[in-house]
């Protein structure tokens, strides 16, 4: 049997005013329940655009992204809720989106308070520290207390509240130390096995998607160019935009 199709986007284009071309151009891409897929390409290529299309924070103007077949449009946030609760941010650094007066418990427990999520609010917010590998005093602590990574899982902690089925995480480990990149990469991959979460990753970085991804989507010019399985298409890539990619890591270590 095929795992559920979750998110979907079908024919998804985005013109920004005065851009010479589309930043999207007619993209279809599908995450099943559970799947680990990579979205790749050079800078321009169109994945932050994508991400923000597939979010709901941007209309397109041609296509339409769907969640579990039912249609994802920007508008009032209340409207959306039943997709936030479903689909939730990694951010790219926690640093800056986590508020710095709040304290981590309050930080955890915000999504759950917005979305109206039943349930006993602050036992949650314990089981969610605990499991991104935080003691349970964190919850009473503000995030210049921590270190950039102790902040990341508190936000992938915020992330994972409301009980997901979806994480995107645009470049999550890119504002990271390298030696705690690894750990935070490891954390995501343990979450998603555990929780049986579907991710959805946009990173520069081919040791991060190797690490995390089982699937890639290779954009180039707001185009699909190519997509497989990672150990295909990194070792054996197809087309030109992906092979150039590889050869820019000429030491990349694949598992
Ligand atoms: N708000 C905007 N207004 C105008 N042009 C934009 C806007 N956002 C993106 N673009 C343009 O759309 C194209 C795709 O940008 P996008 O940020 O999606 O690429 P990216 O692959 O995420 O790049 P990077 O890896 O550098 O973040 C680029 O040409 C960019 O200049």
């Amino acid at each position: 049997m095929s795992a559920e199709l979750l998110l979907a986007a079908r024919g998804l284009t985005r013109r920004y005013r005065g851009s010479a071309g589309p930043a999207l151009d007619g993209v279809d891409l599908g995450l099943t329940a559970g799947q680990r897929l990579a979205v790749v390409g050079e800078s321009g290529a169109g994945k932050s655009t994508l991400t923000r299309l597939l979010l709901g924070l941007e209309r397109p103007d041609a296509g339409e992204v769907t969640y579990r077949g039912r249609p994802v449009q920007p508008g009032r946030p209340s409207a959306l809720h039943w997709f936030r609760r479903a689909v939730q941010v990694v951010p790219q650094d926690p640093g800056r989106s986590l508020n710095p007066r709040m304290r981590a418990g309050q930080a955890v427990a915000e999504p759950l308070r917005c979305l109206q999520v039943p349930g006993d609010h602050r036992a949650r917010v314990a089981e969610l520290l605990l499991a991104v590998g935080l003691d349970p005093d964190a919850a009473g602590r503000l995030p210049h207390e921590f270190s950039g990574g102790q902040r990341q899982r508190i936000a992938l902690a915020r992330a994972l509240a409301p009980r997901p089925q979806v994480l995107i995480a645009d470049e999550p480990v890119s504002a990271l130390d390298a030696a705690v990149r690894l750990q935070v990469v490891e954390l995501l991959r343990a979450v998603s096995d555990a929780e049986g979460v579907a991710l959805l990753v946009v990173s520069h970085d081919l040791g991060v998607v190797t690490a995390l991804c089982s699937d890639v989507v290779v954009l180039a010019g707001g185009r699909v160019v190519e997509s497989g399985p990672v150990t295909r298409v990194l070792t054996d890539p197809a087309s030109r935009e992906a092979h150039a990619l590889v050869a820019a890591v000429p030491r990349l270590v694949l598992t």
